[in-house]
């Protein structure tokens, strides 16, 4: 049965079996497991921290999400296609466990804040070459 995401027990499996599907992927699974080498121990109550300050309104997430990822994308270019299956994992998990107006705030705030990472590594080339025509006609 698929239930609202109402509790901070509620983002923890959430979180909890998005990175079980996330560590088992063939694409990206590797990246956290070979190449970042994540302690998950400490990784995932920094994502239920996040998860809660989005979904809970819960003001326990202080951190910049950005700087794990720019570092990583030095040592391992990420591409539009490792973006794009986060993402479909992390729906694939939302749809599956949960519903309601937190279910789709969930999946919204993701695929916003992945279009801002990928821009910020320099992915999403048609946004930027649209941006650079308009300032420079
Ligand atoms: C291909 C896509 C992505 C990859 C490979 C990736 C990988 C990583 C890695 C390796 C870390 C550091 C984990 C650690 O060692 O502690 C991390 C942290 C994190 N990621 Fe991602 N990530 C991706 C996309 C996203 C997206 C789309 C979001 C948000 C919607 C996100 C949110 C976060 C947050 C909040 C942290 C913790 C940052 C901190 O406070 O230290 N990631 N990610």
């Amino acid at each position: 049965m698929k239930k609202a995401i109402t509790s901070r027990a509620d983002v923890e499996e959430l979180v909890n079996r998005f990175y079980d599907r996330v560590k088992a992927d063939e694409l990206i699974g590797p990246i956290f497991n070979e190449i970042a080498r994540v302690n998950w121990n400490k990784h995932l109550p920094i994502m239920y921290d996040f998860w809660s300050s989005i979904l809970l309104d819960e003001d326990v997430y202080h951190r910049n999400a950005m700087i794990p990822h720019l570092q990583l994308n030095k040592r391992f270019p990420l591409q539009e296609e490792h973006f794009q299956r986060w993402l479909q994992l992390f729906d694939e998990t939302v749809n599956t466990y949960f519903e309601g107006e937190k279910a789709a705030l969930a999946k919204f705030r993701a695929h916003s804040i992945a279009g801002v990472m990928q821009t910020k590594l320099g992915l999403l080339k048609q946004i930027q070459t649209s941006q650079h025509k308009h300032e420079n006609p």
